[in-house]
């Protein structure tokens, strides 16, 4: 994994939040043994056309990109060749909202492909765990920072956002991925 404290720089930041302000952000429920549950947190999913988001037997269709967001996509990949056409945006409004273990492993991703997480707002913990060893590394994300997530990180590790209660301020992070288009048809 690699680590990019300050990756945007204040203005950036400032122009992305104004952005995040008019998306269409929303609650989705999702099946978790067979009961539906609606998310901690509010999501949306933009990318090419095409590129659409299945999770939990929900099919997401990719709303076209917006402005800002174009331009962080371009900046990921001008400054650190990380190629996506899509970006799952999630917004935690406080400490309450969080995400449980995962990894991004979904079967649309392309094979080989590096996962690009950019955060704003609040400072939360992101932590991986080893899936066989279960050694955990805490990441604790500031506005402004960019996390990469490596090629075959996914086969070894889950990630979550934990609960941090003390935490009133939302969070946003955009997680750019390359996705194989019209995979689901
Ligand atoms: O909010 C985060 O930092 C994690 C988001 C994430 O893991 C995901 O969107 O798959
Ligand atoms: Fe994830």
């Amino acid at each position: 994994m690699t680590w990019i404290k300050g990756f945007l720089s204040a203005k950036q930041q400032q122009l992305l939040l104004n952005e995040v302000d008019h998306y269409p952000l929303e609650r989705v429920s999702i099946e978790v043994y067979g009961k539906r549950h609606p998310i901690p947190r509010t999501q949306a999913w933009f990318g090419d056309l095409g590129c659409d988001y299945h999770y939990s037997k929900l099919h997401i269709s990719a709303l076209p990109w917006p402005k800002v967001l174009s331009r962080l996509r371009q900046k990921l990949f001008t400054e650190h060749q990380i190629q996506s056409n899509s970006v799952l945006v999630n917004r935690y409004a406080n400490g309450h909202d969080c995400m449980g273990w995962h990894s991004d492993d979904e079967p649309e991703i392309v094979k080989g492909s590096a996962i690009a997480s950019v955060t704003l707002g609040a400072c939360r913990d992101f932590v991986v765990r080893h899936k066989t060893t279960q050694t955990k590394v805490n990441f604790t994300l500031e506005s402004g920072d960019l996390l990469i997530m490596h090629p075959g990180m996914q086969q070894d590790w889950q990630h979550a956002l934990p609960k941090r209660l003390k935490v009133t301020e939302p969070r946003i992070n955009f997680t750019f991925r390359h996705v194989i288009p019209h995979y689901y048809r």
